[in-house]
């Protein structure tokens, strides 16, 4: 049975089924499926390993929120969705650039009325989309545009009670009978994975580049604490980089397979632009920058950080120091008061939680839950434009912030510390700030780490902090 279509507009047709037996592996299912593939793995929420572009939205500029959204709901609107269970309803993964405006290399295929770029597969083809960036492009965001959601035509959908599949067309030639008939190859080929397999070493480092001297950090964190005292600004996240040459290649499903044992309370993802050998954004972020159902809205502040102690009595002490230390309360403060103050305008009421430890396996945070329930209707990605760069990766005020995070830091943030997630029909979706990760090729590896200053900052204490948050990923490429 088909649904009415207009001639011009395309239309997305989705399928899914329960899949039978043991659950697949992980890296086995993230290795079998085409790129790009989209890994999403949130607390409360079923993991999705995805694979393959039946539609791609791409936008550019400071109204790339926007566009995405006209983009998507248009996208949805022509749906003829069956799903069987609401994990396995068809989603559009993505994210966006830290900053508003970075350059951006890819091709111009037809513009949606939107504003964004609507690329579609034309029904089911598998041939990979192109992009012209490659491994040896100067910036390892080259092939990351400001904002860019696939809609991934297999989707794989871990539930509590088991997985499910879903196979996704869009195009003037997507037709229900050959979803169908995709459905049923890509069920046997998942449900004949292996459910478990042997992991690989892991690659090993030859030749780290630090984008930032102990010097230069110096300076850095001093004029950004000379403008704190002068009144110019309350709070910066100041960043850096560590470009890394691997001595084998990079086993992404192996990596983000290991994250998710040692960091379970982080948001493991995965992010790969299209291309034969694309590019990979991935890490395992302890930060959730919104989550929507219906009207009810969640998110954290968190931000204040300490080292892991040798003890459990030594974990105490410093989670207790950590909550009495002014600077580290201060900073945290600053991250929960605008949270409440940016949610604000769209809620009924804002409601924040007791201040608390979130304990990782390399650091401990302060962090405050936030919920909110909406006065009306919202999309998600309002509240993403709303609330993206929290004080936690930005600053305050964030204009003067981000001007200070431009003049300070020698690279491109790219995707790191944006907004990246999942949105669907109904326009809810999760976002999580992507933190504790790294964008790599094959062999090169390029890691980011940042940290609040506030006025009375210590730059070395803070050099330390920034060598804890590139512990997750480093110690996944490191050789044993
Ligand atoms: C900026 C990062 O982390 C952020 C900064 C924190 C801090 O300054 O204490 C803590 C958590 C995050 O909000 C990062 O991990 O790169």
């Amino acid at each position: 049975m088909e649904s009415p279509r207009a001639a011009d507009q395309p239309v997305l047709v989705s399928r899914s089924v329960r899949l039978d037996g043991e659950r697949p592996s992980f890296r086995a299912t993230l290795n079998a499926l085409d790129s790009p593939r989209t890994v999403w793995d949130a607390a409360d929420e079923p993991t999705v390993v995805a694979g393959g572009a039946a539609a791609t939205l791409t936008a550019d500029g400071p109204n790339r929120f926007d566009h995405i959204r006209q983009a998507a709901e248009s996208l949805f609107s022509s749906g003829d969705v069956h799903a069987g269970t609401e994990a396995a309803c068809p989603r559009l993964f993505g994210g966006f650039t830290f900053h508003a405006d970075q350059p951006t290399e890819t091709d111009e295929p037809e513009v949606g009325a939107s504003g964004a770029t609507v690329d579609t597969d034309g029904g089911l083809t598998t041939e990979p989309q192109s992009d012209d960036a490659t491994a040896t492009d100067a910036s390892p965001w080259a092939a990351f545009p400001d904002a860019r959601f696939v809609f991934p035509r297999v989707q794989v959908t871990i539930t509590d009670r088991g997985p499910w599949l879903t196979v996704n067309a869009v195009g003037p030639d997507a037709s229900v009978e050959a979803v169908e008939t995709r459905l049923e190859t890509e069920r046997e080929r998942i449900e004949s994975l292996p459910v478990a397999d042997p992991e690989t070493p892991r690659p090993g480092i030859v030749d780290r580049r630090r984008t930032t001297t102990p010097e230069s950090w110096r300076a850095g964190v001093t004029a950004a604490t000379d403008r704190i005292e002068a009144g110019a600004l309350q709070k910066v996240v100041l960043a850096q980089a560590l470009e890394v040459d691997l001595a084998a290649d990079l086993a992404v499903g192996d990596i983000l397979s290991r994250l998710g044992e040692k960091y379970p309370a982080c948001n493991r993802f995965l992010i790969e632009p299209a291309g034969p050998e694309p590019p990979a954004f991935f890490g395992a972020t302890p930060e959730r920058l919104v989550s929507l159902r219906g009207r009810t809205v969640e998110t954290d502040a968190l931000a204040g950080t300490t080292g892991r102690g040798e003890t459990p009595a030594e974990d105490e002490w410093l989670a207790c120091e950590l909550l009495a230390d002014p600077k580290n309360v201060h900073e945290h403060d600053l991250v929960a008061e605008t949270i409440r103050d940016q949610l604000a305008p769209f809620a009924a009421s804002v409601s924040a939680g007791e201040q608390q430890i979130k304990r990782l396996a390399n650091v401990q945070h302060i962090h405050t839950p936030i919920t909110a329930e909406l006065a009306e209707d919202t999309h998600v990605l309002s509240l993403v434009e709303a609330l993206h760069p929290t004080p936690a990766v930005g600053g305050l005020p964030p204009d003067k912030a981000l001007e200070t995070i431009r003049e300070t830091e020698p690279f491109d943030r790219g995707w790191y510390a944006a907004p990246i997630g999942w949105i669907d029909a109904a326009g809810n979706g999760t976002f999580a700030v992507g933190l504790r990760s790294a964008v790599a090729t094959r062999r090169q590896a390029t890691l980011f780490a940042g940290v609040g200053i506030v006025g009375d900052s210590d730059p070395d204490r803070e050099w330390d902090e920034v060598e804890l948050k590139f512990r997750p990923i480093l110690d996944e490429l490191e050789a044993e």
